[in-house]
C-alpha cells in the first residue's frame, strides 16, 4: 500500500506521460484522511504488459530529448510482441442435426442477453444476418421455437429506426427490428452484437420448430439491416479470438462441432488444403478443382461455388449432376419431386470433388439423402442441379465429408481436410 500526497503523484504521472490531470481513479482505492493526506491502494492493471523501451522513450520525452529512431522501433517491436503474447479467446459449440432421420440442418446453442436466454440457432455461412424468433414474433407464427425477449434482458438496447428483411434461396424469409445485446457461442462473448428480432417469419420457419433462428457467418457485406448494415458475430468476435478463424466439423446424422479461434488438429487427418475466397458479394466463394463419379476418371475442371453450412444439399452444374445419376439404376429428374430421385435400393457411387490437389469423397450414404416421403421406396438425391439457382452450392452433404476452416485473415481463404 503506498501513501503519496496528490502533488507528488501528479509529477510521477506526468513523468510517465500519463498526463497531468489526475483521473479520479487510477485503479486505486482513494482514502481521504481529511488532513491533506490521502491513501491510494494501488491495484495491478489487468493484462498490463511491461514495455521497457517505452519507459526509456518516456524519459526522453520527459526531458525534451528527441528519441532516436531505433528506440521508436524498439517500442513498436515490444508492443507487437506483447500483443501477440496476449492469450485470446477460443470456443467450441455443438452442431446437432435437427432431425434424426436426415441432416436437413444443424443447430447450435447460443446465449443472448442478461440473464442469458438460450436459443438453438442454425449457423449459416450462406447468409449474414443473426436473427431470432422473439417476443415480437406473432404467436400464430411460433410453433415450439425458443424465443428471445429483449425486454427480459437488462443489457438489450433497441437499435432505433433499424429494420431487416431477408429472403433465402429456398424461398423462406423473415423480417423485423434490431437490438444489440450480449451474445455468446461456445463461451465467445460479444457484448454489443446486433440481434435481429423477427416480426414476421415465413411458414417454412414456423414449421421448422427446432430452429430458433440463424447466425449468419457469411461476410458482413451481405447483412440486410437498414439504414446501417451490422457486423456478423464472427466479425465482432474476430479481434478477441486467438486466431481469426472458425471451423466446421459437421457429421452424418450425429453431433459435430463449430470451433472458434483455433484449429483442432484432432479433428482431421493429413493436411489442410487452403484455396482463395472471393468475398464478392459476401459468400465464402471458392473454386473446386474438379469432380469424379465413383471410381471413374477425375475431371479436372474448375467449379466455382459457395461453402454453405445453412443449405442441406449440394447443387452443381447439370452436366456434373447428369454424369453422376447416369451411374444410378432407375434415377430420373422428377418434376413431381422437384429433383433427381432414384429407387432407395439402387446402388449409388461415391461422389469425389477436388480442392487443389486434394480429393474429398462424399460416400453413397450421404448421396442418398432421404426417402421422398416417409416410408417411400423412392429416394431424393443429395446432389441436385444448380441450373435453377444460378450459383453452385457446397451444402452440408459435402461439408460433412470434410473438416472445413473458414479463415478470416486478410485475404480470407477456406481450408479443407479429410477426417
Ligand atoms: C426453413 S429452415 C431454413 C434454414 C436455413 C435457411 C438459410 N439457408 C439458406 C442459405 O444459406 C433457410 C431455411
Amino acid at each position: 500500500m503506498v501513501t503519496i500526497t496528490n502533488l507528488v503523484l501528479t509529477s510521477i504521472l506526468a513523468g510517465l506521460g500519463l498526463g497531468s490531470a489526475l483521473p479520479p481513479k487510477i485503479g486505486a482505492t482513494n482514502i481521504g484522511h481529511g488532513n491533506g493526506r490521502a491513501t491510494l491502494n494501488q491495484v495491478p492493471r489487468p493484462n498490463y504488459r511491461f514495455n521497457g523501451a517505452r519507459q526509456v522513450y518516456r524519459t526522453y520525452l520527459k526531458y525534451g530529448v528527441p528519441a532516436p529512431d531505433d528506440l521508436v522501433r524498439a517500442v513498436a517491436h515490444t508492443d507487437a510482441l506483447n500483443a501477440a503474447a496476449v492469450k485470446r479467446d477460443t470456443g467450441s459449440a455443438a452442431a446437432t442435426p435437427i432431425d434424426p432421420r436426415f441432416d436437413i440442418a444443424y443447430v447450435t446453442p447460443v446465449t443472448i442477453g442478461t440473464p442469458p436466454q438460450t436459443l438453438q440457432l442454425d449457423l449459416d455461412t450462406g447468409s449474414s444476418d443473426l436473427w431470432v424468433f422473439s417476443s415480437h414474433t406473432p404467436a400464430s407464427q411460433v410453433r415450439g421455437q425458443q424465443i428471445y425477449s429483449p425486454d427480459k434482458s437488462t443489457t438489450s438496447k433497441l437499435l432505433d429506426g433499424h429494420t431487416w428483411s431477408i429472403r433465402y434461396g429456398d424461398g423462406s424469409g423473415s423480417r423485423g427490428n434490431v437490438y444489440t445485446d450480449n451474445f455468446a457461442i461456445g463461451g465467445i462473448m460479444v457484448e454489443t452484437q446486433a440481434v435481429e428480432t423477427a416480426e414476421e417469419v415465413s411458414s417454412s420457419f414456423t414449421t421448422e420448430d427446432n430452429i430458433d433462428g440463424l447466425v449468419g457467418l457469411g461476410f458482413s457485406t451481405l447483412n440486410t439491416v437498414s439504414p446501417e448494415g451490422q457486423l456478423t458475430f464472427f466479425d465482432n468476435a474476430k479481434p478477441k479470438l486467438d486466431a481469426p478463424v472458425f471451423t466446421a466439423d459437421l457429421k452424418y446424422m450425429k453431433e459435430g462441432t463449430y470451433d472458434f479461434g483455433f484449429i483442432d488438429e484432432s479433428k482431421y487427418t493429413g493436411e489442410i488444403t487452403y484455396v482463395p475466397v472471393d468475398t464478392d458479394p459476401g459468400y465464402w466463394t471458392f473454386t473446386s478443382s474438379g469432380y469424379g463419379v465413383g471410381s471413374g476418371t477425375f475431371s479436372s475442371s474448375p467449379i466455382t461455388g459457395i461453402a454453405d453450412t445453412g443449405t442441406s444439399l449440394v447443387y452443381l452444374p447439370t452436366a456434373i449432376v447428369t454424369a453422376y445419376y447416369r451411374q444410378v439404376e432407375g434415377a430420373t429428374n422428377s418434376r413431381s419431386y422437384g429433383g433427381y430421385v432414384f429407387p432407395c435400393n439402387s446402388t449409388l457411387p461415391p461422389f469425389v470433388f477436388g480442392i487443389g490437389e486434394a480429393k474429398f469423397t462424399i460416400p453413397p450414404s450421404y448421396m442418398s439423402y432421404a426417402a421422398v416421403t416417409d416410408g417411400s421406396p423412392t429416394c431424393f438425391g443429395g446432389l441436385q442441379s444448380s441450373s435453377g439457382i444460378g450459383i453452385n452450392i457446397w451444402g452440408d452433404v459435402a461439408l460433412k465429408a470434410a473438416f472445413v476452416v473458414f479463415n478470416g485473415e486478410e485475404p480470407p481463404t477456406i481450408g479443407w481436410a479429410n477426417k
